[in-house]
């Protein structure tokens, strides 16, 4: 994620319920909800396989296992799947992100400690500098590093063997990540977002693990609203159970959680209240668009960069917006979500629509 990156949204997502990234309550609690092998992993099945047949390889040759890039979403599981890969291969793992390697030295610090067979997991790994990451071309190519000391013309480049080890890279974007780097990686996993069936078996596992009495339709009624995200899904247990134990007889039942759910403004469709207000907004405010997104950040108080990244990605993968050159505009799911009537096409004309576009 990158919201320390330029300015800050009014709205940070890490303080919404159904934010995708972590906040410190989640860090806690999701040491122990972590899946710990392949086989206690749910869904993504295409990635479980294929990573599958490279660590069964590895450990058949005694190799250390090729470079691995998992791509996808935030909290849809790739420093867990990082963590599995170093406990199937029986090695040890490091953590680090790109923010944190700023300069040359940090990684060459990092790489030269490494162990033998060792997995150095590399969050956000797009977000490290440039000089870093030539360095770890190297490292990953040919397990040694260039360590320059001293400074101008008389700066010398000391090589620097390294042990073998396993680089899992992680990032929101593979697209941002320069060919050279990505090239280097032997497998690359692309995580999807999680069906509601497998949502409820996550859901249902924590339950267990966190020793909750869940119902078929209470696990399958907080799935609905875990836009696709485990992360978000352990979250929303989590509060679920709070209401259940204050609320309730301590189960959850469907009627339980849609109850609870309610209080923490978490709609049947997973929308939170930023994004209601933000659709609201396009259908009442400007007839369902289209509209300039400066304009429709205005109209619901945020940061047009809140509505855009916060808000935004979510409403257009559930087909309820549409970004288009000439403005937001809201599909017809849009309206009846929010159980409003489209205004009659205006016909033959300019009529209302590109009115608000900014
Ligand atoms: N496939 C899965 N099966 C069961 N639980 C999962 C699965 N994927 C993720 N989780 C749960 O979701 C939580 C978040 O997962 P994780 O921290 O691995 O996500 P992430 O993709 O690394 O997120 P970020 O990019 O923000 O670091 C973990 O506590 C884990 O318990």
């Amino acid at each position: 994620m990158n919201w320390d990156e330029g300015s800050t949204p009014a709205t940070h997502p890490g303080d919404r319920v159904v934010s995708g990234a972590a906040d410190g309550d989640d860090q806690a609690v999701e040491a122990a909800l972590r899946p710990k092998d392949l086989g206690e992993f749910v869904g993504q099945e295409r990635v479980r396989e294929q990573l599958d047949l490279v660590l069964r390889a590895a450990r058949g040759r005694g190799a250390t296992a090729d470079h691995v890039l998992l791509s996808g979403a935030p909290g849809l599981g790739k420093t867990t799947l990082s963590m599995i890969i170093a406990a199937e291969m029986g090695a040890p793992i490091r953590i680090t992100s790109g923010p944190a390697i700023q300069h040359a030295g940090d990684l060459a610090a990092i790489l030269s400690s490494l162990t033998e067979g060792e997995v150095l997991f590399l969050d956000e790994i797009h977000r490290m500098s440039r000089p870093a990451e030539e360095m770890l071309y190297m490292a990953m190519e040919d397990f040694r590093v260039d360590v320059v000391v001293g400074k101008g013309p008389g700066a010398t480049a000391i090589p620097l063997e390294l042990p073998p080890f396993t680089l899992v890279g992680a990032t929101t974007r593979a697209g941002l990540l320069p060919p050279p780097l990505r090239d280097r990686f032997g497998f690359t996993g692309h995580m999807e977002f999680y069906s509601p069936d497998e949502l409820q078996r996550v859901i249902n596992r924590s339950a267990r693990l966190l020793d909750v009495d869940i119902a078929a339709d209470g696990a399958a009624e907080i799935a609905g609203r875990s836009r696709g995200t485990p992360r978000i899904a352990n979250r929303l247990l989590r509060r679920v159970r709070d209401y259940a134990q204050v609320k309730a007889d301590g189960v959850i039942t469907g009627q339980v959680a849609a109850q609870a759910l309610e209080v923490y403004e978490v709609d049947g469709r997973g929308l939170d209240r930023l994004d209601r207000a933000v659709l609201t907004a396009l259908l009442k405010l400007f007839g369902g668009g289209p509209v300039g997104l400066s304009t429709l950040a205005v109209a619901v108080g945020e940061e047009r960069e809140t509505v855009e990244e916060v808000a935004e990605p979510f409403l257009v993968r559930e087909g309820l917006l549409a970004r288009t050159p000439r403005g937001r505009v809201a599909t017809p799911a849009a309206w009846s979500h929010l159980g409003m009537v489209p205004p009659q096409q205006v016909t033959g004309g300019s009529g209302q629509r590109g009115l608000f576009e900014g």
